[in-house]
């Protein structure tokens, strides 16, 4: 029996959310019965609109917010709303709401020194951070001394030191210049974490998730693998969306046509 289990193991579940509502207190409902199961090692892109509920699903996922009904499981164990969960990460927005520490080194030890690790370890997590962030030559800056690219990487590096099974990623490439972007998508690409990854840059959503849902109205729209989806140029734009360029075929110039 055993040894057949170990031949065939089951996929383990990253996310279980099902039948998922929210309605801010004077405001509408966010989250209308949203269900949603990521497998551990996928990397889930979610697009939508403005307003689609992208932010408030992550900071239910997070525990941040009580949901009215349903429920949330990470790693198979419910997430009690407001309660640390070091099995989530989120990596905000702003990683000016992120880094508050006087140098990046304490922002990054920050988490694990919370949880109650020996300083060993702190250090043995931080370390490793920072590396696969590309961020340890700055481990003595002040964070609000740093670009917003080392910024936005030094916050993935805090998160990271949590180990957490799900990272959240809202809108990561929001204000980087095109060297940063590409920086980061580099990272998400050799990234090993299971992800979800909310953005309106849906040229890297197609560049770093095997899959997308399309979130609307506080309902999942569409789901599927990422190409297949954003190709689908009606679906798109049902949802406000455009399918991506570098999805778009590129027209042969007509004999004869000259550059400007
Ligand atoms: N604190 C709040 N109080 C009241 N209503 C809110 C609050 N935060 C969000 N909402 C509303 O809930 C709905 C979902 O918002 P949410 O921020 O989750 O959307 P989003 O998909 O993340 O949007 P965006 O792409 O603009 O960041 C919107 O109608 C929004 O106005």
């Amino acid at each position: 029996m055993r040894a057949s289990r170990l031949a065939r193991p089951e996929r383990t579940l990253a996310l279980s959310v099902s039948g998922l509502r929210y309605a801010y207190p004077d405001g509408p409902t966010a989250l209308d019965g949203l269900d949603l199961e990521v497998l551990a090692g996928e990397r889930v892109g979610v697009v939508g609109p403005n307003g689609a509920g992208k932010t408030t699903l992550f900071l239910a996922v997070c525990g941040v917010l009580a949901p009215q009904a349903g429920s949330v499981a990470v790693r198979g164990e419910p997430v009690r709303p407001g309660r640390f969960n070091p099995e989530v990460g989120l990596v905000f927005q702003n990683p000016d709401d992120q880094l508050f520490c006087a140098s990046v080194f304490e922002d990054v030890a920050f988490g694990p020194r919370n949880m109650g690790l020996a300083e060993g370890e702190v250090e043995r997590r931080v370390e490793q951070a920072m590396s696969a962030t590309g961020v340890s030559g700055l481990s003595e800056r002040a964070p609000h001394h740093l670009s917003g690219g080392e910024k936005r990487m030094v916050a993935i590096a805090s998160t990271l030191s949590l180990r957490p099974s799900l990272v959240i990623y809202d809108e990561p490439s929001a204000n980087l210049d095109i060297r940063s972007r590409r920086r980061l998508i580099d990272f998400l690409k050799r990234a090993d974490h299971s992800f979800l990854l909310a953005s309106h840059d849906l040229e890297l959503v197609l560049e770093v998730c095997d899959r997308v849902v399309v979130l609307d109205g506080g309902r999942i729209a569409a789901d599927g693998g990422t190409e297949r989806v954003m190709s689908d140029a009606a679906l798109m734009e049902r949802h406000s969306l455009e399918k991506p360029h570098s999805l778009v075929p590129h027209r042969e110039a007509p004999e004869g046509a000259q550059g400007a």
